[in-house]
């Protein structure tokens, strides 16, 4: 990893400061939105970051025919993504992403996973060669090689350390600033780390760093998988015992996975707030809960696809596409015997099993099949 020039490593409280971090927030959804708010209320008090956060926005047509970013620029307020919010005034939404990013020193993504691999392939040779990275972003691609963690995406196409942040965080509950925590996960600059937790860091968004990022991201990857079939279990009435069994399982999965994917990743991890408590919280409130819920009400009968589409107005989920993606990895590595919940929730998602499945995958354990979707 590059390290920062020396004239940024100026402690807070000295008088002159040389050269003030410059921040890019790519992506401008309903956790990007909020993400430029917190980021923006602290570049404005921190004296080692210029005052100023750009956001790439994916630049679209409202239906009053106005431009997005415009409206942004305009009202402080992204009307799609977050409406009644106001993202500090030195928010400024750029839709050219090459000009976004340009003179960034602190690049924050935070788009849909789905979305990542085109934009990584946009940036190189776009950003400064020093610049660090963090990833907000719950998800993973899968290569023939094997699954590759959107963090490592971005490291390995753009060059550039990437650190990620994970947490129990639905969005809209940290924009009217209720209490929370996150996780910053880190590779080995603990400087580095601690510099993501003054940007992030609020009275009522309380970060911590652990040296754990593929166990960070796994997390916050995987409890995206259970949250759908929490949902299910919602969608079926089937009660909180049900739906506390399904989460603890889940949470099994979730850790042995990680560990069969990365000895590194530490046991501690999965107690901190992009552990245990993302989970519980995504299973109660988040989008994938609520879709799958909705899923599962009609029996199956109307796709994701559509349902997403109706319910969450242009906001994406992650969870019914990381199935997908486990179970590439599973098949992959022959492993879905050892995860029959991963299993289960895509087999459900695709239509293949019933979404009563759910709890009768240990009596029926599900047969590994090739991927059709
Ligand atoms: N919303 C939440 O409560 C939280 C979300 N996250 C994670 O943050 C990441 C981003 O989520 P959100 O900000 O909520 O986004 P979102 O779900 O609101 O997604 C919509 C965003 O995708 C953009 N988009 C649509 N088509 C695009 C394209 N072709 N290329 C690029 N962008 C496109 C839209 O313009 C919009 O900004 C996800 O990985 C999510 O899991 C993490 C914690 C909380
Ligand atoms: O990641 C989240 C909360 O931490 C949000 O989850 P959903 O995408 O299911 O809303």
């Amino acid at each position: 990893m590059a390290p920062l020039a020396m004239e940024n490593q100026i402690t807070e409280g000295e008088e002159e400061i040389a050269t003030k971090y410059k921040v890019t927030i790519v992506g401008s959804g309903n956790w990007g939105s909020v993400a430029s708010k917190l980021i923006a209320s602290n570049t404005l008090k921190l004296n080692s970051f210029h005052d100023e956060v750009k956001m790439w926005v994916f630049e679209e047509t409202l239906p009053t025919g106005e431009k997005l970013t415009e409206v942004i620029n305009n009202t402080n307020e992204n009307v799609k993504y977050l409406p009644g919010i106001k993202l500090g005034k030195n928010v400024v939404a750029d839709p050219d992403l090459e000009h976004a990013v340009k003179d960034a020193d602190m690049l924050v993504f935070v788009t849909p996973h789905q979305f990542m691999e085109g934009i990584c392939k946009r940036l190189v040779g776009k950003i400064k060669g020093d610049v660090q990275a963090i990833s907000l972003i719950k998800g993973m691609e899968v290569k023939a090689e094997g699954p590759c963690m959107i963090s490592t995406l971005i490291s390995e196409q753009l060059g550039i350390n990437c650190c990620v942040l994970m947490g129990a965080n639905i969005a809209n509950e940290i924009a009217v600033e209720k209490f929370s925590e996150a996780t910053v996960g880190y590779r080995e600059d603990k400087d580095v780390a601690q510099r993501w937790v003054q940007l992030f860091n609020t009275s009522y968004f309380q970060v911590s760093a652990v040296q754990d990022v593929e166990g960070v991201e796994l997390c916050g990857t995987l409890k995206n998988v259970v949250a759908i079939a929490a949902g299910f279990v919602d969608g079926m009435d089937m009660g909180n015992n049900t739906k506390a069994a399904i989460m603890r399982i889940g949470l099994v999965e979730m850790k042995a996975f990680s560990k069969l994917m990365y000895s590194s990743v530490k046991d501690t991890t999965f107690f901190e707030s992009c552990g245990v408590a993302d989970l519980i919280t995504t299973c109660l409130g988040g989008r994938n809960r609520k879709v799958a819920e909705a899923f599962a009400r009609n029996g199956g009968k109307r796709s994701f696809d559509e349902l997403e589409a109706e319910m969450l107005q242009g906001q994406k989920l992650q969870g019914v596409s990381t199935a997908n993606e486990l179970y590439e990895v599973l098949n992959q590595r022959g492993w879905h015997e050892l995860f029959p919940l991963f299993t289960t929730v895509h087999e459900i998602c695709i239509g293949r099993l019933p979404p009563s499945a759910i709890v009768e995958y240990s009596e029926h354990p599900p047969t590994p099949v090739e991927d059709s979707a």
